[in-house]
């Protein structure tokens, strides 16, 4: 497959690298100050775009991609709120979009086990629901999209909370999921769910060792996603 890297930082590099070693060719690898190559480039050449860039040039990255009808798979986060925008523009042009927040296959097992811990505990009132991610110093937003979809795995499921909020405090609002943002290098992401109460308390928590698995999943959906149309996550993607 022929791949543009769009975002060639930490996680570009690393995809290209995998890419590279199963057999893939990567044509060009974009950052802010050679953008000016996309314009060089022959769309009908490129298989497809892996995009990990910023939370301020995701949007662009991603409508260059649909516009020139190359599938393209996204891991960006901190930009989420413009979604639809893109989730309609995929289909206006009858493309292929895929975003996660989190590409590591054990992090999606996590986000099913969390589901199903939150589930268990609706109704149990005794027990104050908190979480804590933890990341290197880079990153540019808080809470982590990964924590983001966490949140919402809670919150679908305990009717009490209302929303989530960066907050340290655990008491606070009965109707607040509290998030703590912490950054400590080299972290590559660890997230920690904790239930607490008088009686006792339950913790579950995954934890990245390296950016490996963030990336390999992002090559295994760019080699999955080639012939696909739509708007795609990995719910489409895993069978679990
Ligand atoms: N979904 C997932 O599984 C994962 C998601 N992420 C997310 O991926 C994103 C990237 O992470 P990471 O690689 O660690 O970050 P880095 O900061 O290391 O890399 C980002 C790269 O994007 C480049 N960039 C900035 N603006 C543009 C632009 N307009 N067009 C193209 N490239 C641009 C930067 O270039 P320059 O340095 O020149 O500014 C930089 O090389 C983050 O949002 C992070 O949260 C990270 C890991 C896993
Ligand atoms: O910026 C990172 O590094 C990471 N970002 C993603 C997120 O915001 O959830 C995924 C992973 O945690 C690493």
């Amino acid at each position: 497959m022929n791949i543009i890297i769009l975002g060639y930082g930490k996680m570009g590099k690393i995809i290209s690298e995998i890419a590279e070693s199963l057999g893939h060719s990567i044509v060009a690898k974009i950052n802010i100050d050679n953008r000016h190559e996309l314009d060089q480039l022959n769309p009908a050449e490129i298989d497809v775009a892996i995009e990990f860039s910023q939370p301020e040039a995701a949007v662009e990255n991603i409508k260059w991609a649909i516009s020139k009808e190359i599938p393209i798979v996204s891991g960006t986060t901190g930009w989420l709120a413009q979604k639809p925008e893109l989730d309609e523009m995929t289909l206006k042009y009858g493309g292929a979009f895929f975003y996660a927040s989190n590409y590591s296959i054990g992090v999606n097992v996590f986000f099913k086990v969390n589901q199903y811990l939150a589930k268990l505990m609706g109704d149990q009132n005794d027990y104050k629901v908190s979480m804590e991610e933890v990341h290197h110093t880079e990153k540019k937003d808080a809470p982590s999209g990964t924590a983001i979809t966490l949140a919402e795995g809670i919150l679908e499921n305990i009717t009490h909370l209302k929303t989530w909020k960066l907050s340290e405090e655990v008491n606070a609002d009965e109707q607040v999921l509290p998030i703590t943002a912490k950054r400590i290098d080299p972290a590559p992401g660890t997230h920690i769910i904790r239930y607490q109460s008088a009686i006792d308390d339950i913790e579950i928590s995954h934890t990245a060792h390296s950016r490996q698995g963030f990336a390999l999943g992002a090559v295994l959906v760019a080699e999955w996603i080639k012939d696909k149309k739509g708007v795609l996550s990995m719910d489409d993607f895993l069978s679990f």
